[in-house]
């Protein structure tokens, strides 16, 4: 059986479960962690495609925010984004909060949401679980574990296809790296220990690592229909 028929059945499937056993009025929430370039915005899509979940990436949201010619804090967020550092809270949830009310809004089933790169150190953890511990039910955590040498090459690469994002390069891939494993692996480790976290190897291609996701996702809503 081809990969696209696999997709398709557990796709079918898993839109059933994800929509009647965890039918909430407050959106529910997949954080997707793992170090610059594992693939959590590439999967992300393809997740969202093939079973419906809204996407929504952080940084994209804060590289929005700074392209907004009146935005009071564009220049704040870019210099966080070249130098790797992380973007004050408050700013990155109300944007999160904003897109997803934005979203139910149009269509209240639509609350199911893969929050991508978020959260990233421990003033985005408490933020979050002040503005939003109430209003929002995190299901789980998605892990990227990859090679920091792999996902160094896979940013350069990025960069030199034209990604155009002024983080793409040695100097801030270093502080993002650095970053990562100082302030956002704690974070993973935190909800480690509270059992959410789904570890996968995304060092592999991408099409095998799709597979492994679906498994993990699948896996985790037949427990609501057993
Ligand atoms: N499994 C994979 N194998 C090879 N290349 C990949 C894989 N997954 C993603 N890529 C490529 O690596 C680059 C980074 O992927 P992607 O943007 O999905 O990562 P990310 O984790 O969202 O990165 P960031 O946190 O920097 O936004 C992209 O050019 C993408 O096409
Ligand atoms: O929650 C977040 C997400 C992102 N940032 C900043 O943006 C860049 C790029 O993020 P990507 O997820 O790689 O697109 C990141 O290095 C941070 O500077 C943030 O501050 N908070």
């Amino acid at each position: 059986m081809c990969l696209r028929s696999i997709f398709q059945i557990a796709s079918r499937r898993f839109r059933t479960t994800l929509v009647n056993p965890v039918m909430s009025s407050k959106p529910n929430v997949v954080f997707v962690l793992g170090g610059p370039g594992a693939g959590k915005g590439t999967q992300c899509e393809r997740i969202v495609k093939d079973f419906g979940y809204i996407h929504l990436s952080a940084g994209e949201l804060l590289r929005a925010e700074r392209n907004k010619p009146n935005s009071e804090v564009g220049a704040l967020i870019e210099k966080h984004i070249t130098e790797g550092t992380i973007v004050p809270v408050k700013i990155t949830c109300g944007l999160l909060a904003q897109a997803m009310v934005e979203t139910m809004a149009v269509d209240a089933n639509k609350n199911n949401f893969l929050v991508d790169g978020f959260p990233r150190n421990k003033d985005n953890l408490d933020g979050w679980n002040s503005e939003m511990g109430d209003k929002s039910n995190v299901r789980f955590v998605l892990f990227f574990d990859c090679d920091e040498q792999v996902c160094m090459n896979r940013c350069l690469a990025r960069g030199q296809a034209g990604s155009g994002r002024s983080d793409d390069n040695v100097d801030s891939l270093k502080k993002r790296i650095q970053t990562y494993h100082d302030s956002t692996m704690p974070i993973i480790d935190y909800y480690n220990q509270q059992k959410l976290v789904r570890q996968i190897n995304a060092g592999r291609p991408v099409d095998e690592v799709c597979l492994v996701l679906i498994i993990v996702l699948y896996t985790y809503y037949c427990h609501f229909t057993v």
